[in-house]
């Protein structure tokens, strides 16, 4: 079995746990927006991306457990913004992160498997520790590359629950067996970590900023990542009243709330001590 670090592969939910456990749950967002380039003093272009991607990835890699750069912002230049996105993957990795590209993918079988070879095969220059993937052409068509995922002790974040204000129309609908459509993705994520241990592999996308109560986690054995922390609104009170004191394989995500902080190396790891201390206390 090739692993992620090309050797055999401990599972991803085993990965995860250990590392959270050293560094704490914060998922640092590489998010390059236009607006954070223009603050950061850097120009609109691929040299311009490159400089604040691995900057921020040297400041905040080695203190947290997961680096999730947002591929859109790297398409976005094309293919000197691919190539910069695999120096960010690498180079997150080797400061210890985990490595969370969020991609968002999501097709019918067939083409799910070319999406496995770009983002959850080792022999791939963009191979991430985990995805996250869409569930919206079906669950069932994400299993194989859930399976692929799992050979390579890799992970996959489904989306159930997202954060955004318009998701509830569709993601809150009813089933006809009267679970929402959200409820549904997480028993399915479920039913694919039950008697893992510590955690599952296959973890779910819910909202930080989402209603308590909307969703029953409890069997969910697997990790949750958990976006819409600080710029979208959502407070370290409002992710205990979702998820529970304890947020056991909680993955709060912030990526403007910290990168604003930057270019000052210093700031942006304040920024991570900051945001670590208020979910201990
Ligand atoms: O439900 C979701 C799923 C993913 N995201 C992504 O997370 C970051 C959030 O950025 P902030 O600057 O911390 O708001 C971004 O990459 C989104 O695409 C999400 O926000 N909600």
């Amino acid at each position: 079995m090739s692993g992620p670090t090309g050797g055999s592969a401990a599972p991803f939910g085993r990965r995860l746990t250990e590392k959270i456990a050293v560094r704490g749950p914060l998922c640092a967002g590489i998010d390059p927006h236009p607006g954070l380039l223009d603050a950061w003093g850097l120009d609109a272009t691929a040299a311009g991306l490159e400089k604040f991607a691995l900057s921020a990835v040297e400041a905040l890699a080695p203190e947290v457990a997961v680096v999730k750069p947002q591929s859109a912002f790297f398409e976005a230049f094309g293919a000197p913004g691919i190539a910069v996105l695999e120096r960010v993957v690498t180079e997150a990795r080797l400061a210890g992160a985990l490595v969370l590209l969020d991609v968002k993918r999501g097709d019918i079988g067939s083409t799910m498997g070319a999406y496995t070879a770009a983002y959850l095969n080792g022999h791939s220059a963009l191979a991430a520790d985990a995805v996250t993937v869409s569930p919206y052409l079906g669950f069932g068509a994400l299993v194989p590359a859930i399976e692929a995922a799992r050979a390579e002790g890799r992970g996959v974040f489904v989306l159930a629950r997202t954060s955004n204000p318009e998701a509830g129309e569709l993601q809150n609908a009813l089933l006809r067996n009267g679970k929402t459509v959200a409820q549904s993705i997480v028993d399915q994520v479920a039913a694919l970590n039950a008697g893992a241990a510590p955690l599952g592999d296959v973890g779910v996308v819910v909202g930080a900023t989402v209603a308590p109560g909307e969703l029953d986690l409890s069997a969910l054995n697997g990790p949750v990542l958990a976006p819409g922390f600080g710029a979208q609104g959502a407070t370290v009170g409002d992710l205990r009243a979702l998820f529970g004191a304890g947020l056991r394989g909680v993955l709060p995500a912030s990526s403007r709330d910290l990168l604003r902080r930057g270019p000052d190396p210093a700031a942006l790891r304040a920024g991570v001590r900051e945001v670590r201390q208020s979910l201990d206390e």
